[in-house]
């Protein structure tokens, strides 16, 4: 079984441990980077994982590699793990808008699987978009894959250029569930009800909705016609919402995040 080491333990690296675990890949066979003492702490307790302070000491033995810090740092990580990398070992990054153009120039190694995960993963309920460099092997795409499968589910990218998109849908995709979830509370609590009751009522909507749209072989929009009654309550929220703009505005947003993507490519990149 392959050795994993995560540098960087911060959110999306915990979801990624937390997930994998949970599926069964035990806890001697995953270790972690992380400068901050309180986080390594926090991981060795919650994980039950080995932690180090040192990048390159945690790098020592691993089969697979998961860059996980922010992409402003992505560059002096590699440089500054460059030397001491083996040519079977297998580099996955996580990072926003990092290319694999750039990381192999910087790690001065070849086997670079470039992703975008999402947190959902901690739950295995993660979807992940997954882009192999040329030099990648199909074992070691087979490998990228089973990790990212054991905390949900993935696709292959066939052009580098999609992850730009792939992160505007599902990388930051949660958050825009969340957002309106919180929306929906307040709006819950401004009509009457009590916050814990407005919380239970939004989630547990979130969960259902959720579920039949992965269940049901229904579309969205024939889901969404099924609870819109003529005349009825939905239509008259569905009404105001696209008055408002609604799709144009989530397409503006999803336009941002893959603009955004897009941006820390050319920022990072000589
Ligand atoms: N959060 C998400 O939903 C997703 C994030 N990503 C990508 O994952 C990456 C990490 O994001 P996220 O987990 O949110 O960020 P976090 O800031 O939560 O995690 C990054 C971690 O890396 C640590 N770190 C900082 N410097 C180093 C170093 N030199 N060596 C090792 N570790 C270091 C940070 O420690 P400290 O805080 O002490 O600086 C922090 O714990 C990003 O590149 C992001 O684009 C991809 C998909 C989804
Ligand atoms: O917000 C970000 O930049 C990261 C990438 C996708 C989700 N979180």
């Amino acid at each position: 079984m392959n050795k994993i080491t995560f540098i960087g333990a911060g959110n999306m690296a915990s979801s990624l441990i937390g997930g994998l675990l949970a599926q069964g890949t035990p806890a001697a066979h995953i270790c972690a980077s992380e400068p901050s003492a309180e986080r390594r702490a926090q991981i060795a307790q919650q994980f039950n994982i080995q932690t180090f302070a040192d990048n390159q000491q945690a790098c020592a033995g691993a089969d697979i590699i998961i860059l996980a810090v922010k992409p402003q740092i992505m560059r002096q990580v590699c440089e500054s793990l460059a030397q001491q990398l083996t040519a079977q070992q297998l580099i996955i990054s996580i990072a926003a808008g990092i290319t694999t153009a750039s990381l192999a120039q910087w790690l001065q190694h070849q086997s670079i699987v470039r992703c975008m995960p999402n947190t959902p993963a901690l739950v295995q309920q993660g979807i992940s978009g997954l882009f192999a460099a040329e030099a990648v092997s199909t074992a070691q795409k087979q490998a990228a894959e089973h990790i990212l499968n054991s905390v949900g589910a993935s696709v292959w990218l066939s052009e580098e250029q999609q992850i730009d998109a792939v992160t505007a849908v599902s990388g930051s995709g949660p958050a825009y569930f969340f957002l309106l979830v919180e929306a929906m509370v307040e709006a819950g609590v401004k009509l009457g009800l009590n916050e814990h009751t407005a919380k239970q009522l939004a989630q547990q909507t979130a969960l259902g909705a959720a579920r039949m749209l992965c269940e049901s072989p229904l579309s969205a929009a024939e889901l969404r016609q099924q609870v819109t009654s003529p005349q009825g309550t939905t239509e008259a929220a569905i009404r105001r919402f696209q008055a408002a703009g609604f799709e144009s505005i989530v397409s503006l947003a999803l336009a941002a995040a893959a603009q955004r993507s897009a941006e820390l490519a050319q920022q990072f990149t000589d």
